[in-house]
């Protein structure tokens, strides 16, 4: 793909085709179009739809498992042959930098594919010797069919390693898929169609749509009556509307959503290791990690030094050009993510917050003027109750309070509308587990952040999710048990 005259088509049925519409791909970083993008009408949804149909009851449908998941190992090995484009692509796009594309992004779109295949192949099924009445006896056994044709709906904050991470496991479990990116990140799923192609993959399994939600692709997917199953990945407002859609076919829904994710840190924790976590909690991505920190407790003795040694952090980011290999962090999506942000930035001031730093936009006196900055922000002094302090920003900012106890701080971190992560800082063994596994959150890191083994359980409860994707739980979704009784 020629990042300078990008011209990005939708991949239906094995082919790379154009619609009637399009709009422009932009580069965050200094506002600069850099291609423009196929919009999909319903008419290349319905040909993506069918294509998926066809494949899922023609070669697909009737490949092993050990021949499906033998092209997944292809596809991986193709996103790491083309390691280089799928960065500067996936920065392109993102203004992300060069450390979080090439160390995360990219390389978890190759490990999610081999996860999920070589989990696929040593999953077994279940089998019962059951009792029966005369004595003889019956045989119980269970099967997994695939869900059939999936919607795969996939936000901008990692783009590729959140399209794979739900692509990888519904191929795997052989269903086959329509994708549809986000408007703001469609060229690593693009590289990846060419990917799929290129390792063999047949058409109709993998098929892209490039547009937008609501009139666009994504509602023309979401509202289709030939999809089987819908899996989204994305704000939680989005889900209400999804789960709207999916309704009246009652759809099986897998979602990942929104959070405002809460980090404890306790009397007796490792300090420095405390504040270079937290740091790395908030400030990663800019913020845009669903699984970021927005809010911490700190407790009450440590609350001043904390907050002095946070702020020390967030001033020595390197908030700079995503290109060079020492920064931490670049622009936001958007101009309109950043309006959102900023909007918070004003608010947190009206809602009475101290703003310990940030607060603004950065001013560098070249190209990035034009871009979607903001600077890595902390505050204090906000009630509770205070909207900052509730509502999910996604950005680079926190909230710190202070607290006395653990039943405060547990309460406190549990008051949310949202339960995705939480992060607690201690060394005490026993309050560690005891807390673990009083927080409202779908998973819960101790001395930790971000430390992922895929065969693990992820999503949120509340509002930050249904289901969980991740090794068994994953296929678990994208599978139809049948259960077969043999009377013996
Ligand atoms: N829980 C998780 O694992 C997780 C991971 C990443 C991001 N997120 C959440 O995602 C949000 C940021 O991502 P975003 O701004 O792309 O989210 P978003 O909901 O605006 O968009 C996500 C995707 O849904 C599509 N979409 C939007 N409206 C739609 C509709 N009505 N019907 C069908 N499709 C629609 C978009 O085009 C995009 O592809 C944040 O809230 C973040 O917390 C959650
Ligand atoms: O922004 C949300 C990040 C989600 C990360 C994962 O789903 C993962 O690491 O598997």
């Amino acid at each position: 793909m020629d990042m300078d005259t990008q011209e990005l088509k939708h991949y239906v049925n094995g082919e790379f085709t154009s619609s009637s519409t399009h709009f422009p791909n932009t580069n965050p970083v200094d506002g600069t179009e850099i291609g423009r993008v196929w919009e999909a009408d319903q008419a290349t949804v319905d040909r993506a739809v069918a294509a998926a149909r066809q494949a899922l009851e023609g070669e697909w449908g009737k490949m092993s498992q050990a021949g499906r998941c033998a092209l997944l190992h292809n596809v991986a090995e193709g996103i790491e042959a083309r390691f280089d484009e799928f960065v500067a692509a996936e920065m392109a796009d993102t203004g992300k930098s060069l450390i979080q594309a090439s160390t995360i992004d990219i390389p978890r779109g190759a490990a999610n594919f081999r996860i999920f295949a070589d989990m696929a192949m040593s999953q077994g099924g279940e089998c019962f010797q059951s009792p029966t009445p005369d004595g003889s006896g019956a045989l119980n056994y269970s099967i997994n069919k695939p869900l059939g044709v999936v919607a795969v709906i996939s936000p901008w904050n990692l783009p590729l390693l959140l399209l794979t991470w739900k692509l990888a496991p519904a191929l795997a479990a052989g269903n086959t898929v329509i994708a549809k990116p986000s408007e703001e990140t469609p060229s690593t799923a693009t590289l990846l169609a060419e990917v799929m192609h290129d390792a063999g993959v047949p058409a109709g399994v993998f098929n892209l749509v490039h547009g937008f939600g609501p009139g666009s692709a994504g509602e023309f997917l979401t509202t289709h009556p030939d999809i089987d199953a819908i899996t989204f990945t994305g704000e939680s407002r989005t889900g209400s509307a999804i789960m709207r859609a999916a309704a009246e076919g009652v759809k099986p829904l897998s979602f990942e959503l929104g959070g405002k994710n809460a980090a404890i840190v306790f009397d007796d924790a490792d300090f420095e290791a405390a504040v270079a976590g937290v740091a790395r909690s908030v400030f990663t991505n800019g913020g845009q990690v669903c699984l970021c920190t927005e809010r911490v407790y700190v407790h009450a003795s440590l609350f001043d030094r904390f907050v002095a040694a946070l702020k020390e952090q967030a001033l020595s980011l390197k908030v700079g050009w995503p290109s060079e290999p020492d920064t931490d962090m670049g622009p936001l999506i958007s101009f309109e993510h950043r309006d959102k942000v900023l909007s918070y930035y004003r608010l947190a001031r009206e809602e009475g917050a101290n703003v310990i730093t940030g607060g603004g936009v950065p001013h560098f006196g070249d190209a990035r003027d034009k871009g979607a900055w903001v600077e890595p922000t902390i505050l204090t002094g906000l009630p509770e109750s205070a909207r900052c302090v509730r509502e999910e920003v996604f950005g680079p900012i926190c909230h710190i309070a202070p607290f006395d106890t653990e039943e405060e701080a547990v309460a406190m971190a549990n008051d949310s509308r949202y339960g995705l992560a939480a992060v607690l800082w201690t060394r005490d063994l026993s309050r560690a587990h005891r807390l673990a596994h009083r927080m409202d959150a779908g998973i819960v890191w101790v001395n930790s952040w971000y430390l992922r083994d895929l065969r693990t359980p992820f999503g949120g409860t509340k509002l930050s999710g249904i289901g969980r994707e991740g090794g068994r739980h994953s296929l678990a979704f994208y599978s139809e048990p049948t259960n077969i009784c043999i009377k013996l």
